[in-house]
């Protein structure tokens, strides 16, 4: 796998151009006419603060502690089938990788636009800096600034769009952003595959049958950098979507908040937990699980004050080359798979096209 996988020329990606950088240092100004969606910001209502609302959360040490595993790991299959997201606490990944590459994001973001622009997103590429990928929203762009990378497996790396920048500081083993970028990578396989084994004790599938699907696939990442917006009723950060792959890995930079999952037709807002990741359900993900797992719709709104960053893991996920349900479930279903099987090229591509046109391609897969 992987040696002619290329995401180039499905999706778009516009630069970040000098102005689109002036405009977002600017959270007082009214912003240019591309970045103007009122009418879409204001579809749907959002869940207020006073209305008390308690987002799943997941603790990594009650599912690892024999006494309280069961209870967890329901608390889990809970999380993954009702609303597909959860904040994970205590998740055990090393601080030190995680500090480091929060750090370094930081510091790129924080960097001239001339220094980031030498990993500027090509025509028509996939990886690299700039806006996040257009989707169907009439030409209007997103109001933040991303960079995103396939990290995994490194094969399938394009190291012209590593950046360099920040070089080295106080980790003695640490070089520049791209070492961040790959021990960060690393760590992130490896908390994906803790949770992954707990969410097939969740389904009743052999916990090799999930970590299977997972192993040795792609993985990409999206940092963002969602600039403050004093007409945060008239931006979006991100585009409403679910995401396409298998397993999402969010981690918070800062506290701002600007996450909203939607659950029974309204958005929720989520409330960052110090230190935890959100993890969230990807359509290939709900495929394999045989529709048990939902892969669910989010979108941010920047803040009006704070400047909000993000750092993102997109774990892929096959059966033998297909996208297709676990085996193992359809027959506990008594033989009735809800998706059909299709090659993981061709969901990629599909995945991607149906991005661009505001559709989901996985509701084609469904019977
Ligand atoms: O930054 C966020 O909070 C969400 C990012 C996201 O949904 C994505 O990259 O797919
Ligand atoms: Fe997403």
């Amino acid at each position: 796998m992987g040696e002619s996988r290329n995401y180039d020329k499905i999706v778009n990606r516009d630069e970040i151009t000098d102005a689109a950088a002036s405009a977002f240092a600017d959270a007082g100004q009214t912003p240019p006419e591309k970045y103007i969606r009122t009418e879409e910001v204001l579809d749907g209502v959002v869940v207020g603060e006073d209305e008390s609302y308690d987002l799943p959360v997941v603790d990594m040490v009650r599912l690892l502690d024999p006494e309280s595993s069961a209870t967890e790991i329901a608390k889990l299959g809970d999380a993954c089938r009702n609303w597909g997201f959860f904040q994970l606490i205590n998740h055990g990944a090393d601080e030190a990788v995680v500090q480091q590459m929060k750090d370094n994001t930081v510091q790129f973001f924080n960097s001239p636009l001339e220094s980031k622009k030498k990993v500027a997103v090509r025509e028509n590429g996939f990886e690299g800096f700039g806006h996040h990928y257009s989707r169907a929203s009439l030409g209007k762009l997103d109001w933040a600034e991303s960079m995103i990378l396939i990290t995994q497996p490194p094969q399938d790396r394009n190291m012209e769009m590593w950046p360099t920048n920040p070089p080295s500081f106080s980790f003695p083993y640490m070089d520049s952003f791209r070492d961040a970028l790959e021990v960060y990578s690393v760590e992130m396989i490896r908390l994906a595959r803790r949770l992954l084994g707990f969410m097939a004790a969740d389904l009743g599938v052999e916990r090799d049958a999930l970590l299977d699907a997972f192993a040795d696939k792609r993985q990409s990442m999206a940092i963002h950098y969602y600039p403050p917006c004093r007409h945060r009723e008239k931006v979006m950060g991100i585009t409403p979507h679910t995401d396409g792959l298998g397993l999402t890995l969010l981690l918070h930079v800062d506290d701002t908040p600007g996450l909203q999952i939607r659950k029974d037709g309204r958005w929720f807002p989520v409330r960052p937990l110090p230190g935890a990741f959100v993890v969230n359900v990807a359509d290939i993900l709900e495929v394999l699980s045989n529709g048990a797992y939902r892969s669910v719709d989010h979108r941010v709104i920047p803040d009006a004050e704070r400047g909000r960053t993000t750092v993102v893991i997109f774990q892929e996920a096959a059966v033998g080359g297909m996208v297709a349900p676990l085996p193992g479930l359809v027959e506990k279903k008594g033989g009735e798979a809800r998706y059909r099987s299709i090659g993981i090229e061709e969901y990629i591509k599909g995945n991607f096209n149906a991005l661009a046109h505001g559709t989901r391609f996985i509701e084609s897969l469904r019977i």
